[in-house]
């Protein structure tokens, strides 16, 4: 998908909301656990009830990989459900890769080519030759680490080494790497406070914010400092929308928390006319 088309549905549908897949077995509603694949079947209910409010879905990797081969089946299902159902959402493999460069290239060939995933996310720390493998692939997001949302993120992101902060290093940097257009950047949704610095260095990159919900980030702030000209914004939220209920109502939970997120996002797309 490109930027644009991405952008286009944000404006159509009113929302940058990102809807997280966490699927996790043992939160799950008990009557979908009898059924032969739970995680997919649980996937595809949130996803049908919800495509409308959102433009995008994250799979968290590790969610998946947790339950081994069954478990990657539910992905492989989940994003091939996505791709033929609803083609015009954005899809991010939250996978966190990044490694020397013939190897992230198979990281890219898997997500990129084998799942037909439209983004990643990657963690910048190896560099320049571990980014640009998925930087290639035309059309496919690259979506690097800056700014995390977790307390850990002051061990080393927020530490200054000649005279700069690490994360404002790593994306003034990886705007020289090859084919940087294709970059996108995670910011937690919690260190809203730091978007008016980062627009500084990327006024226009789509970032990725993490940390609504439960965390407790504030949608209001993140667009105060984080929205550019062409909205810019994907904002996530996993546990507060899909475990919104853990009964048989569990989808129609999920889609009420969507569209109260999606409500709050077509307020704050109008006031930013
Ligand atoms: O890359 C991410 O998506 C990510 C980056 C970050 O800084 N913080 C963060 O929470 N995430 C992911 O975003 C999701 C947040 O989930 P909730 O806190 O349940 O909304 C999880 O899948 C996290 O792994």
């Amino acid at each position: 998908m490109t930027t644009q088309q991405l952008v286009d549905q944000i404006h159509k549908k009113r929302s940058f909301l990102c809807i997280g897949l966490d699927t996790d077995l043992d939160k799950i509603p008990a009557h979908l656990k009898q059924l032969e694949d739970p995680i997919f079947e649980f996937n595809k209910a949130i996803i049908d009830a919800t495509h409308h409010l959102c433009v995008a879905y994250k799979p968290n990797i590790a969610f998946y990989e947790a339950y081994g081969l069954s478990g990657w089946k539910s992905l492989e299902k989940t994003i091939e459900y996505l791709n033929a159902e609803y083609p015009e959402q954005f899809t991010i493999a939250d996978a966190k890769r990044g490694d020397i460069g013939n190897t992230s290239t198979r990281y890219a060939k898997a997500f990129f080519e084998g799942m037909n995933f439209d983004s990643i996310t990657i963690a910048p720390y190896m560099g320049k030759d571990s980014v640009e493998p998925f930087l290639e692939f035309e059309n496919k997001h690259t979506i690097l680490l800056a700014l995390t949302s977790n307390k850990g993120a002051f061990d080393f992101q927020t530490t200054v080494s000649d005279g700069e902060e690490l994360y404002k290093k790593v994306i003034r940097i990886s705007k020289s790497y090859k084919n940087s257009e294709n970059l996108m950047y995670v910011v937690g949704a919690t260190k809203a406070e730091y978007l008016a610095k980062i627009r500084n260095i990327i006024p226009n990159n789509f970032l990725l914010v993490p940390g609504v919900g439960a965390q407790g980030g504030s949608l209001e702030e993140v667009c105060r400092y984080g929205m550019s000209e062409n909205v810019g914004l994907l904002v996530n939220s996993s546990r507060g929308i899909i475990y919104a209920s853990d009964q048989a109502d569990f989808a129609m939970a999920a889609k009420n928390e969507a569209a109260k997120l999606q409500s709050q996002m077509a307020v704050l797309l109008e006031s930013a006319r």
